[in-house]
This record gives C-alpha cells, structure tokens and sequence, in this order.
C-alpha cells in the first residue's frame, strides 16, 4: 500500500528539531518531578531566558497568523499533527485505501489521563483532528458540530496506537465522521463526528475555505 502523507512530517533540522526539545523537555521536567537533585529555580531562570529571546525573536502575531494559514491544507502549527506545535504528539497521518486516513503514535506521561493511561480529552483532541482532516482529504469539510465518543477499553501511554478517521456521508452541509483509536486489532476508542460545512477566513485570505 502506498501511503501519503496528509500532514506534515517533522524536519530534522530547524524549528521542528528546536520544537522537539521543548517537547522532550516537557516530559522530562514531568518525568523528574519536584524532587530532583536540581537547582530548579537557576534552570528556571535559564528557561525564561531562551523564552524571552525567542519570544523577542518572533515577528508581529498577525503575520504570523497569515503564515501559519498560508500553506495548502496542510497545517504545521495545530496541536495535533503540527511539528512546530510542542503540545503536539505529534501524529503524523496518511491516506489509505478505501479514503480512510490513519497514523500511529505513541504518547508518554504528559498526556496521562487515569493512571498509566491516555486522558480521554486527548483522545478526543486525536479524534476530532483526525476526522477533520479525513473530511478534507474527502474533499468536503467544515467545523465540528458535534463528536460523540465511546470509550471503550482503557487507551495505555507508550504503547503504538493507531488514529484513523473517515467520511461516512454528507448531506447537505452536515457531515458524518468516523474514526477510532485502536491498539493492534483492538478499539480502545469510537468516535462519530457531524460537522457543518463552514469556514472561517484564513488570516490574510478573503475566501473563507
Ligand atoms: C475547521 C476547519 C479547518 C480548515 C482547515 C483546512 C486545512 C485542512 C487540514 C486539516 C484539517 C483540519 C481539521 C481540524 C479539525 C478541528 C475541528 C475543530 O476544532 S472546529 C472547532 C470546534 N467547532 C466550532 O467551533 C464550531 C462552533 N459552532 C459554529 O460555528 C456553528 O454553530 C456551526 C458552524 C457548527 C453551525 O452553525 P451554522 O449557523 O452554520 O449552522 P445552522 O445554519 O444553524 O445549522 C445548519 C444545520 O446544522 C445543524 N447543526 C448546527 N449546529 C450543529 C451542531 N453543533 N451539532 C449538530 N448539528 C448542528 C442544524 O440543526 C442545521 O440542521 P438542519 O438543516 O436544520 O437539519
């Protein structure tokens, strides 16, 4: 099967190599806890630093915006898939055979939910994101209206789990959505999603799509 990349796969170089360190460093400071033998308060002090030089770097918000927006379809900066985003996993997805749209990740403690588990907000967040854009890849999408979900079995940190999201049908301008997150044939998570057929004008663009 050939697989193609809906979304955007990591550089290993630039930004998404810098936003990869935010990433790790996100898990090790949950991962050490408070109680480590660290002066927290100097490494404190170096973090806000390199904040505030970037954050001095950065150009005026509303360019940014219109460079964020700028791009095809595929995003780089969305909390699920983009690879400049350090709240993103980040989950790579691909289109499959049969117009469904699948990735697979593998998250660690800061997005622990019961214990040793995925918070179902997360799965949620996966869910929502991965069937939007199997609407896009479908070719009819919009905002979600409402995403019903079933958790069905307990979704473990660390272990290789498959997002996959596709269109049902579409009717007028209401869409339905499936997806699942599934760990080798089993699934963990159901969700069904009904979006409207709406878009917000992209920053910098007049045409809303
Ligand atoms: C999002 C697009 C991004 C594009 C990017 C393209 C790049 C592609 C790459 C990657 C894909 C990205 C993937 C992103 C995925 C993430 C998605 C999100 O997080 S979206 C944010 C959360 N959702 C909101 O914020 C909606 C807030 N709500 C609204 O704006 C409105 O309420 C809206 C649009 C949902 C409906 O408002 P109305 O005014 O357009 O619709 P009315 O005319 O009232 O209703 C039309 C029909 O729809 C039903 N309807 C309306 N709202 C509904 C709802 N919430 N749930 C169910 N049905 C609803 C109504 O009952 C009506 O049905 P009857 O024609 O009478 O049968």
């Amino acid at each position: 099967m050939t697989l193609t990349e809906l979304t955007a796969r990591p550089d290993e170089s630039g930004i998404d190599t810098a936003v990869a360190a935010v990433r790790r460093l996100a898990a090790a400071l949950l991962a050490a806890g408070g109680r480590v033998d660290l002066d927290l308060d100097d490494l404190a002090r170096r973090l806000s630093a390199m904040a505030g030089e970037v954050e001095g770097l950065a150009p005026e918000l509303a360019d940014r915006m219109v460079d964020m927006w700028s791009g095809e379809g595929v995003t780089r900066h969305d909390p699920v898939t983009g690879p400049e985003n350090a709240i993103a996993p980040p989950l790579v997805l691909c289109a499959e055979d049969g117009g469904s749209v699948a990735g697979t990740v593998n998250l660690g403690i800061p997005y622990q939910g019961p214990p040793g588990c995925v918070h179902g907000g997360i799965s949620a967040l996966l869910l929502d994101h991965t069937l939007g854009v199997a609407n896009a890849h479908a070719g009819t999408s919009g905002m979600t209206g409402t995403l019903t979900l079933r958790y069905e079995r307990p979704v473990p940190l660390h272990t290789d789990l498959v997002v996959r999201g596709w269109q049902e049908r579409v009717e007028g301008r209401k869409i339905w959505s499936h997806g699942t997150i599934t760990s080798g044939e089993e699934v963990l998570v159901r969700a069904e999603g009904l979006f409207i057929d709406k878009h917000l004008a992209r920053p910098g663009q007049e045409v809303s799509r």
